[in-house]
Parts: C-alpha cells; structure tokens; sequence
C-alpha cells in the first residue's frame, strides 16, 4: 500500500485501554474497591446501570487478547494499572497477586514485540484512600508516589513508557466540579485543590522514577481540544481564551512555565487559593531525561500524551459558571455518537501550540478515536466506514503536524476494545474490536484491519 502519508521510521503504532473499562473483575485476588467501582454501582450515575464488573473480561482474557494486538500489529499497547490491584488499601501492603496480574499481562506483550505503556493512574482511587479525602487530602502526592514505586520497581526493567495520570483535567471538572464522574462532587472549592495535587503527585512520581534510576521516559497524558470563538464577537473570543485556560493550559502552564493561567484566579475567583511558590518550583522541577540531554524546558516529565478527540466551538453564556462560555456544536458537522463534533485539523492546531508554547517536548498521541453506532457484524467483520474515515483524517492531520516539526513520536488509537464508557456504560462503542460483554466475542471491525494495513506501511 503506497502511503501518501508517510512516517518516521521508527514512529510507535499503538492502541490504548484502561483497568476499569475492560478488565472485569474489580475485587477478584484481594483487590481493593476503587471509586468507580462504588461510583457505578451507586442507582443512577451510569447509564442502564451499567458496571465494570465484567466488563470485557480482560482480567482473565488478557493472553486472548494480546494475541489479537499481535495480530494487528501493534508496536505498542497503552493500558493503565488499577491502583487497588496492587495496594488494596492504596497504601501499605502490596498484593502479590494484583501486581502478578499486570507482570504477567507485560511479560505477553513483550513476547509478542509489543511495548508497553503503562497509565499508573485512569480515575480509579482506591475507596480506601477516598475515605482519607483522596486527592483532597494534601498527603495524596505522597500516596500516588509510593504506589507508583511498587510499579517502578517491579516493572522499569520491562515497561519503556509510563504515564503518570491520564487527564488531571478530567479528574478534576467532571470529578469534583460538574460531579459527572465519580466521586461525583460539584464543588468550585475542592476543584482548584485538587488539581493542584493532581500536578504534585505526577511531579513527586517523576522525582522518585529518577531517584530510582528509572531508565525510560514518564510523561503526563492531557486532553487537549482548540478553542474557537463561535463568531468574532469580542464576547465569544473572551469565552474562547477562558476556556483554552480552563481546558489546555490549567496543567501545561505549571508543567513547563512553572505558573497556573492567570484566568483560572478570575473564573474561580474566591475559590482560588494562594498556591505556594515552592509547589509550582517542584511542579516545574527541571529534570533530564535519562535517554539523552536535558530537554532543556525545565520540566519534570519526559513527553506530553496528548488526548485529541475534537474541538471546542465556544459561545459566551454567562449562565453557565464558572466559565461563562458553553461549547457548541455546528449545525450540520459531522459528530460522534458522543455529540462531538469530527474536526481533524484541531489536531494537527493542537499539536502545532504545543511544539509553540512548550518547547516542542516529545509527544505521543495518546488516545485519539470516535464512537458511532457500529452496525452488526457482517461476515465476521463489523463495518464501520466513519471509524475508518475518522482515523485517516486524524492520522494524516497527525502527519501535517510531523511535517511543520512537532516532534511526535506515536500514535494510540482509543480503544482497542469497545468498553465501558464511564458515566455513558456500554452505549457507546469507540473499540477497533467489537465486544459485547453478555457473549464477550472479539469481532474485529473495517477499522482494525484499516489500522492493521496503517502499521503495515507505517503511513496513510
Ligand atoms: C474530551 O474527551 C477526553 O479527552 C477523553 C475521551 N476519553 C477519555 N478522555 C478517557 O481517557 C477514556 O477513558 C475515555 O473512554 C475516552 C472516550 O470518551
């Protein structure tokens, strides 16, 4: 297949999963609860009450499984470790048989010349560490720090790509100041606090991987979406900045410029606290990366992962606070079955501003994909053409980037499975396999086979 497309040669190809949504299994060998685990079975805060209780049984189904991302092709594969497998109390005594899970699903991958990217945390506290203030409580960096030790130590040796936290913002907004996913809390007081300690416990987690002698790179995943004023209205572009400071710079300013936006101080405004100058300097602690030379940014991480699913087209509202902007959708663009809407140059935007205000760190797309409403199989293959168009638009936005000079280095399609949508459940599908947990097949869709001949040319 001639690329029109083509990428660096050793550009990593992956797919990307977390615990929660397809392992299954949540308390099996002395696990721990996590907060999504009591989130979703708490009446109402899921759709169809709809639980990760099995999920795609990927807890006991992982040997299948890596044997499918063989098949794909994969050079990589991107899943996170759920924090109560291994420390079901979220600190204190390891469980032997939580971390042998994952040393086992590491070990498959790297059989097969898959390498692992590890998330050490997709949003699942354990219950115990809630019960102390999870990541309000100011001792919640040093709990993700040790937890993320156990890991370092067990796995450096094997594991070349670790994530700390995926989307502090998302464990922040929905989390603790809309209330949409767990632990479902709705106040602008706890919001700025947690974010805050979000940025600590990665900062403490990159500090200890080096003390460690960690010898690979560890990064932030962030989801990134372009803001565009609706019209040119002084109004709408005011609401546009806001919100490019409330969405993409809340967690890259600090990382990389040592400061927090100066809007976030007005859109909170008596719920921002006075943050310690000495935070911002550990935040922004300058580091080297253990591979070669100083990135020269100053920044305690190694790469940004950058999630891209959309943009956002803002309007100003003043009813809708803190922000007073509300994202909109186009009439007549093309949009996902979550309502966002297909718009493959915000990709390509957003990895230029980020080659433009951060230095040009090493970048991997770390999740980037789109649900519809997949049709049934057809001849042992599910068809769905828009996934397959999605994805060719993205990944050649993705290329523009590389030739204007970002430094990416990989791309990991979400998700590998069709799998438990948070507050969404199972209605919707974002998998290039079909799952369906009542029968638990693997059908591969148009859009497996489409990435598989990707990575094939290493192009589009
Ligand atoms: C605005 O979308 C976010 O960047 C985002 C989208 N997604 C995510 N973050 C999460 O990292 C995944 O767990 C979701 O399953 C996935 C699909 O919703």
């Amino acid at each position: 297949m001639t690329s029109e497309a083509a990428f660096p040669a050793n550009f990593l190809w992956g797919a990307a999963t977390s615990a929660y949504q397809i392992e299954g299994q949540p308390l099996a060998d002395g696990a721990g609860p996590s907060i999504w685990h009591r989130f979703a079975h708490t009446p109402g805060r899921v759709a169809n009450g709809d639980t990760g209780d099995l999920a795609c049984d990927h807890y006991r189904r992982f040997e299948e499984d890596v044997a499918l991302m063989a098949d794909l092709g994969l050079g990589a594969y991107r899943f996170s470790v759920a924090w109560g497998r291994v420390l079901p109390e979220g600190r204190g005594s390891v469980n032997a048989k939580g971390l042998d899970f994952y040393r086992r699903l590491v070990d498959a991958l790297l059989e097969r010349g898959i390498a692992p990217m590890i998330t050490l945390y997709h949003w699942d506290l354990p219950a115990a560490l809630h019960d102390r203030g999870g990541w309000l409580n100011p001792d919640s960096p040093a709990w993700f720090a040790d937890y993320a030790q156990v890991l370092f130590r067990a796995l450096d040796d094997r594991v070349p790509l670790w994530v700390t936290i995926n989307e502090p913002w998302v464990v922040t907004v929905p989390g603790y100041l809309d209330g949409e996913l767990a632990p479902g809390h709705r106040d602008p007081f706890e919001a700025p606090r947690v974010a805050h300690h979000l940025l600590l416990a990665h900062a403490e987690a990159v500090a200890a991987y080096r003390s460690l002698g960690g010898r690979h790179r560890i990064g932030l995943a962030v989801n990134l979406e372009p803001q565009h004023p609706a019209s040119p209205t002084p109004e709408n572009q005011a609401a546009a900045r806001r919100r490019d400071a409330f969405i993409n710079r809340w967690f890259l300013d600090p990382l990389y410029l040592g400061r927090y936006p100066a809007e976030l101080a007005t859109i909170f405004g008596a719920a921002w606290p006075e943050f310690a100058d000495a935070d911002l300097a550990r935040i922004r602690s300058t580091s080297d990366s253990v591979l070669g030379g100083s990135l020269g940014t100053g920044c305690a991480t190694d790469f940004i992962g950058v999630n891209y699913y959309s943009r956002g087209l803002v309007r100003a509202d003043p009813n809708t606070q803190p922000l007073g902007a509300i994202r909109i959708s186009p009439e007549n663009a093309p949009r996902t079955t979550m309502g966002w809407e297909v718009y493959p140059p915000g990709l390509t935007e957003t990895l230029l501003w980020i080659k433009e205000h951060y230095g040009n760190p090493p970048t991997y797309i770390t999740e980037n994909g789109a649900a519809f409403d997949d049709p049934p199989p057809a001849d042992g293959l599910v068809p769905d053409p828009e996934r397959v168009d999605y994805l060719r638009a993205h990944l050649r936005a993705a290329h523009a980037a590389l030739e204007q000079g970002a430094d990416l280095r990989g791309y990991f399609v979400w998700s590998l499975f069709d799998n438990f949508e948070w507050a969404q459940g199972y209605s919707q599908r974002f998998g290039l396999i079909r799952v369906d947990p009542p029968n638990q097949a693997r059908i591969l869709k148009a859009s497996a086979r489409f990435y598989q001949n990707v990575i094939r040319a290493n192009g589009v």
